[in-house]
């Protein structure tokens, strides 16, 4: 027998939409147009790297993930957790969204599991293990709008850093037992492109075949690998309907990547 569940708009904007203040403040005015509540997660990987260097610290990259040592852990905390989850609490909130700033830890939300250390040692990275999606759906049904940086824990304590694709990926999941969830990755260009010097070659679908064929040749490369892997998981794994857009793009049902089962 199927059930009608509510529908729920899982959102996720990356780095280069947060540091980019026209584009950041038009999105927010879309997404705090949405009637119902909804989800944020929130990268800014841009802004984190950004803050290393001017404190003379090397930021490496490997898969798009960070290579993250212990003072590394403390900027992107205080990046993720405080400057850009705060700012992004206060913007909704001024805009009549009741907006609740979260990491992985409040309310034993999201627990992770520190990266083993072969074949790569990433430091101080976690991968996710569980979400609680019924303390999370109680939060939403109360009428709040959780914003999430990308910060996790283990269940010894450690902050761990967590890439917000995966973040937005298994939350998106574990919501969908409660909720029909559409997962939208946000970012600068306008879907993923056949040519990425050219912003009208937007894929219209994608799916696990078309994807290994695209990493194969070249023509996705770098972080769209993990928001690839993530979304076509989210996908196969009990979300409704996901998609890959420009931030301008959020509210609107044409444009973008469709991912595909
Ligand atoms: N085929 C492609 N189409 C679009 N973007 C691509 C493609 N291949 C690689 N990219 C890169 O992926 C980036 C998006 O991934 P990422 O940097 O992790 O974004 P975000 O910070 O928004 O999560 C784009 O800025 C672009 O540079
Ligand atoms: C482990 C890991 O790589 N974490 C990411 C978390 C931020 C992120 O994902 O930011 P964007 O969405 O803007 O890329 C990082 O520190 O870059």
């Amino acid at each position: 027998m199927s059930v009608n569940l509510p529908t729920l708009q899982v959102i996720k904007i990356g780095g280069n939409v947060i540091d980019n203040p026209p584009l950041l403040e038009a999105f927010l005015r879309d997404i705090a147009s949405i009637k119902e509540t909804f989800v944020l997660l929130h990268g800014g990987g841009k802004i984190a790297t950004e803050m290393a260097k001017e404190l003379g610290i090397t930021s490496q990259m490997i898969d798009g993930r960070r290579v993250t040592d212990t003072a590394s852990l403390r900027i992107v905390t205080m990046v993720y957790a405080g400057w850009i989850n705060k700012t992004l609490v206060a913007k909704l909130q001024s805009k009549q969204k009741n907006a609740l700033g979260f990491t992985g830890p409040d309310a034993g939300l999201v627990i992770s599991k520190k990266r083993n250390p072969l074949p790569i040692d990433y430091g101080w990275v976690g991968d996710i293990d569980q979400v609680n999606g019924k303390a999370l759906s109680d939060f939403i049904k109360q009428g709040y709008c959780p914003i999430f940086a990308p910060i996790t824990a283990d269940k010894e304590g450690n902050l761990l850093n967590t890439n917000a694709d995966t973040m937005a990926q298994a939350i998106a999941i574990a919501l969908s037992e409660f909720f029909e969830v559409t997962l939208t990755y946000c970012f600068e260009k306008n879907g993923v492109l056949s040519n990425p010097d050219d912003d009208h070659s937007v894929i219209p679908h994608i799916n696990q075949s078309s994807f290994m064929e695209l990493k194969k040749s070249g023509i996705v490369t770098a972080g769209m690998i993990p928001k690839l892997e993530n979304a076509i998981k989210a996908i196969s794994q009990g979300v409704n309907t996901v998609k890959l857009c420009h931030a301008s793009q959020v509210l609107l049902q044409e444009g973008g990547t469709r991912i595909t089962a």
